[in-house]
């Protein structure tokens, strides 16, 4: 049903011409253990010092996955193989004051390579998934979070 009044839509209210759409990448990146890569965003960002599943924005015109691998690649300098990325949740913010709404879609990574290092500063660790919960996450990755499928991830 339409609803004529103020809206309590992902879009936050605003006018859906108004909106535009951030589209951000993460990746689920597991060890031979079974713990999860979190880093940590740099203080002075927006959302700095909370923990996020690695990734960025996808720039215009980029497929997704293309993304995430140029992400952890610039960030962490982790090697993804592009056919080894699973679509496991996503999740959508209200629009800001600006008119800007972020969706931000996680991927399981199935095969990687390499050391992971900060190669843009920060901080990065590898969490029990059973602890994952006790780092402090921006919104979104919170609501990532509780949508993992985790009996699909056993080690
Ligand atoms: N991971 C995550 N990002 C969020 C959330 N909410 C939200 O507005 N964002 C925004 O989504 C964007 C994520 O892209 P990014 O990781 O490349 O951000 P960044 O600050 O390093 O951007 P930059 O490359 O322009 O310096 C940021 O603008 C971040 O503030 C959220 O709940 N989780």
């Amino acid at each position: 049903m339409m609803n004529a009044g103020k809206s309590d839509a992902p879009d936050g209210g605003a006018s859906k011409s108004e909106v535009a759409a951030i589209w951000v990448v993460a990746a689920l990146i597991r060890d031979e253990h079974g713990r999860v890569l979190l880093q940590q965003r740099p203080a002075g960002k927006a959302h700095g010092g909370l923990w996020e599943f690695p990734g960025g924005k996808v720039e215009p015109g980029e497929l997704p996955g293309v993304a995430l691998i140029r992400e952890i690649d610039e960030e962490l300098g982790l090697a993804l193989a592009h056919g080894a990325l699973e679509p496991v949740a996503f999740a959508e913010g209200a629009a800001d004051a600006a008119g800007r709404a972020v969706v931000l879609l996680l991927y399981a990574v199935g095969q990687w390579e390499g050391e992971p290092y900060a190669r843009e500063g920060g901080a990065f660790a590898w969490v029990e998934p059973a602890a994952l919960q006790g780092y402090p996450m921006p919104p979104l990755d919170i609501e990532l979070l509780s949508r993992i499928p985790w009996k699909n991830f056993s080690s």
